[in-house]
């Protein structure tokens, strides 16, 4: 048997200000780095040990990571970064705050925009200075691979390779791994790891800094998965992802 603990990010300034995110590369808030200590305390505590660790190439992600490894002892562990961990990309509507927005476009919109799997925003302008391409750290991907907007499937389309051609075949060879990740792209891995189907996955929705544990046979069938923590903190944060796209929210 084997598992794999995956993380969504503590949270960042920008879920704090309930704003549409994506692969802006905004930082966690002091109570996002708490998140990230406590999660590392709870793993510490259920005696979990990992020997390789992934995320993505966004500091949200990064440093809750750095800080939950801290956290457990485990700084030396070898850390993987990817751009496919990356959070979906959120296009034109990054930056723009997620009350204000089912406001103006009603809220029945932003939650197409949320979570509808195959309807992507309008994309970042080619010439816009947030467009990917202006960024360093994607000089090494091809045009053709660097999005400007992504709907879910999109991002199940960059994340499943990665999963398939590095992660699944680490954790086959007996390596445990954890992913520190982003709403996202964790709803991307889940969605093809448990077979999810399009309509069920607009339901589901990840709370931040809760590790959550999938069990896998030898074939990497997964087996049940759990979150680690309080179940009420678990249930109320869940309800407050979901809210974020309501016009009365903050
Ligand atoms: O803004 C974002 O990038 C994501 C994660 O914070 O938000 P949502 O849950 O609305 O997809």
């Amino acid at each position: 048997m084997h598992k794999l603990v995956l993380m969504r990010h503590g949270e960042s300034q920008w879920n704090l200000e309930n704003r549409f995110t994506g692969w802006t590369d905004v930082d966690l808030t002091e109570k996002g780095r708490e998140e990230a200590r406590k999660a590392g305390q709870l793993l510490k505590r259920e005696g979990y040990e990992f020997d390789l660790a992934y995320t993505s190439v966004l500091r949200r992600a990064i440093r809750t990571l750095w800080i939950a490894l801290d956290t457990m002892d485990a700084m030396y562990l070898p850390v993987r970064n990817s751009w496919r961990l990356n959070e979906r990309h959120y296009g034109a509507l990054q930056g723009l705050n997620k009350a204000e927005t089912a406001a103006k476009f009603g809220e029945e919109q932003v939650l197409i925009w949320r979570r509808a799997y195959a309807i992507a925003p309008d994309p970042v302008p080619y010439d816009d200075e947030r467009h990917p391409r202006f960024d360093r750290r994607y000089h090494d991907l091809a045009p053709s691979e660097l999005p400007a907007t992504e709907c879910l499937k999109d991002t199940v389309a960059r994340v499943v390779p990665y999963w398939q051609e590095t992660i699944a075949p680490s954790i086959k060879a007996g390596k445990r791994v954890l992913i520190a990740a982003h709403g996202n792209s964790l709803r991307a891995l889940i969605k093809h790891v448990d077979g999810v189907s399009d309509e069920d996955i607009v339901k589901l929705n990840i709370p931040t800094g809760q590790p959550l544990v999938y069990e896998f046979d030898d074939e990497l069938k997964p087996i049940r998965h759990y979150y680690l923590g309080d179940p009420d903190e678990i249930a109320a944060a869940l309800a407050a992802v979901a809210a974020q796209g309501k016009a009365k929210a903050k």
